[in-house]
Formats: C-alpha cells, structure tokens, sequence
C-alpha cells in the first residue's frame, strides 16, 4: 500500500516517520511535483492541484484538520482531484476537543469572573468590588453541536453553566438544552449570554453571525468565534460592541488571516484575538485515527469520520 503526504507547514519527517511506525506494511513517501506514481491514499492539507488531480487508483483522502471548507473549494474548481466514490475524511477529535474546551472554558470563567472589568479598572487606579454575575444569567449557546461543541458543552455543564446548542438535528447531550434548524435559532439566541460559534464553514452558514442575529443574544453578550472567520461579519460585530449589546468578543478566526494591520478589530479595547490557534492538529493522535481507519478500510470494515460532500462538512 502507498500513501502519499503534503503538508505545507507541518514537519515531513516526523510525520513520515510516525506514519511508516504505525502502518509498517505501508510505503509512505512526502509527494513531490511531478509525483505521478500510484498511491491509495493522500494526506493532504492545501493540497496542490497537481498531487490529487485525475489520479487513479486512489482509495480515500485524509484532510490534516477537522474542518474540510478549503479542500472542498478546491474541489469545487477541480472535480477530477476526488474522483467519484473516493470518500474524503478530516480528523475528528483527535485531541482537538480537549483544546477547544480548555479555550471556551477559560474565557467564559475570564468573563464569568469580571476579569474584563476589573483589567479596566486597574487602568484607571480604581479599586471597586463589582457584583457578581449568577450562572443563571450566563447561559452559553454553542452554534455548531458536532464532535468539537459537544465536547465545549459537555466542560461547560461541569462547571454548572446552563448550556444550550444549536445544530441541523437535535442532540441528546446530558444537561444540554438542544435546537435544531433554523426555526429555532431566535428561541436557542434568546437568553444566551455568550455565544460560541463551532459551525463548519458551508454556503449555509456564512455571514451568521451578523447584525440581525446578535441583536437577539442577551443584554451585554459575549462572542466567542473559534470555526471560521467567514461566519463572523465583523463590521457588525463592530457596530455591536459599540453599541452595548456586546460586551465583548474573544476571536481565533478572521476573515482575512493573518489579520490585516489595518483591521479595526487589532485595536477595538473589548475584542481579545489569537492567531487561529484554538485546536491544532496533534500529530500523534492524528495518525493513529488515520492508521486505524486505513486499516479497517482495507479490512473492509465500516469506519468514522467521512465528510459528506453533500451537506459540505
Ligand atoms: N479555530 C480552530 O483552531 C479550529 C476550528 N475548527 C472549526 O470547527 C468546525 C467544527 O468542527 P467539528 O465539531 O469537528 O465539526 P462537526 O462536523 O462535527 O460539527 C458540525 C456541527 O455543525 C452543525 N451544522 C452544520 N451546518 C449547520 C447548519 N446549516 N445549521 C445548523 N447547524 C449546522 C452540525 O449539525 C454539527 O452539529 C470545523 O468545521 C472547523 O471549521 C476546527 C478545528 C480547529
Ligand atoms: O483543523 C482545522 O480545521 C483548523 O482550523 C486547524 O487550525
């Protein structure tokens, strides 16, 4: 068996090598240009036309990341890179939940505990108990309830947060108020406090973070954006955080990255940013899940973790 791998960031080596430890029968090779040799499988991110395009033979694709919306509009200028009935897979998990809720959950308590207000009032010299905000003001709506909001619900319901989600079906997660469907998004919007989004990035879901939908959250609201920056409309989320109806915003993805110099938000006293570093891509636990479901592909076995190319995540 041959797998073939690019990644233009990540370290070729270790990740060939741990490939070939974990599939000791395999042929593992970095793909070059001009690379035309048989392959049944790619690991790709970003990759080049070139490396998957009319290549026969191919079993499946593993997107290196969870979400699959820059492989999927490549795929869309160039069909003959995923021929019919290859199926495309991403990372489920894979360490990246872990992440994820050491990210929400740290933020929720920084503004659940007025860490906010009281940075501001150590700026001006003031030394000013403020009340305490009640968890049951503070429920937490979570846009996107997959592997990576489920796993957010479930450490926010520990530390005693009403949590509520939104997604395409309902959820059964224990102490998790579920939405589903666009109908009930103003019922999950009304009340929410903070606001974390997890969607995928799909024609559907662009632009949903916007004016209409933010004036629906809970007095003073926060904004957490951890998916995709194309979710967000910032200029809305601007004009938001101005106004009063957000208090404040945490953001790991932009529309633009890296963020431009000129970006409002670069300087905006509420908006708090990293740079697209809420879950990154755990080698180690990546390629167990990768070695595990090539194996159970080639024992014909049914495996998780396929993308579905009709509903586009
Ligand atoms: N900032 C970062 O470092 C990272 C960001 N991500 C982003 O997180 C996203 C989510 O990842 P997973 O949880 O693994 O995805 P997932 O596919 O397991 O979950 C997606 C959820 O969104 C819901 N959904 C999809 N379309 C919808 C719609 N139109 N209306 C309502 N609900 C809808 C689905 O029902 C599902 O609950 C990824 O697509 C990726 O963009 C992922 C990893 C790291
Ligand atoms: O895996 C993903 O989708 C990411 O965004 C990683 O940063």
């Amino acid at each position: 068996m041959d797998i073939i791998f690019h990644h233009p960031t990540f370290d070729t080596e270790y990740w060939l090598n741990r490939l070939q430890q974990a599939l000791p029968d395999a042929r593992v090779r970095q793909w070059k240009q001009g690379d035309r040799q048989p392959a049944d499988y790619a690991l790709v991110w970003h990759p080049p036309v070139e490396m998957l395009s009319g290549r026969k033979g191919l079993k499946g694709v593993f997107a290196l990341g969870a979400g699959v919306d820059a492989i999927l509009s490549k795929l869309q200028a160039h069909p003959d890179m995923l021929p019919d009935g290859v199926p495309l897979f991403r990372l489920e998990d894979t360490g990246m939940g872990l992440q994820m809720q050491e990210y929400a959950v740290s933020q929720v308590l920084h503004w659940f505990r007025r860490f906010d207000d009281y940075q501001r009032q150590k700026q001006q010299g003031q030394w000013q108990p403020l009340d305490d905000y009640r968890r049951e003001d503070f429920t937490i709506g979570i846009l996107g309830a997959g592997v990576l909001g489920g796993k957010v619900a479930d450490s926010l319901v520990a530390w005693g947060f009403p949590v509520r989600c939104w997604s395409r079906s309902k959820k059964d997660f224990p102490g998790v108020e579920s939405f589903a469907g666009g109908e009930a998004l103003p019922a999950f919007l009304s009340g929410t406090r903070v606001l974390i989004n997890l969607l995928p990035n799909t024609p559907q879901t662009v632009g949903i973070i916007n004016r209409e939908l933010l004036s629906q959250l809970a007095k003073e609201a926060y904004v957490i954006n951890l998916a995709r920056g194309v979710h967000l409309v910032e200029a809305d989320l601007l004009a938001a955080l101005d106004s009063g109806q957000l208090k404040g915003a945490m953001l790991d993805v932009f529309s633009k990255e890296p963020l431009p110099e000129s970006n409002p938000l670069w300087t905006h006293p509420r908006v708090a940013m990293t740079p697209h570093v809420a879950a990154v891509t755990r080698p180690d636990e990546a390629i167990s899940y990768i070695a595990k479901t090539i194996t159970q592909l080639e024992n014909g076995e049914s495996v998780s973790g396929e993308v579905s190319l009709q509903h586009g995540y």
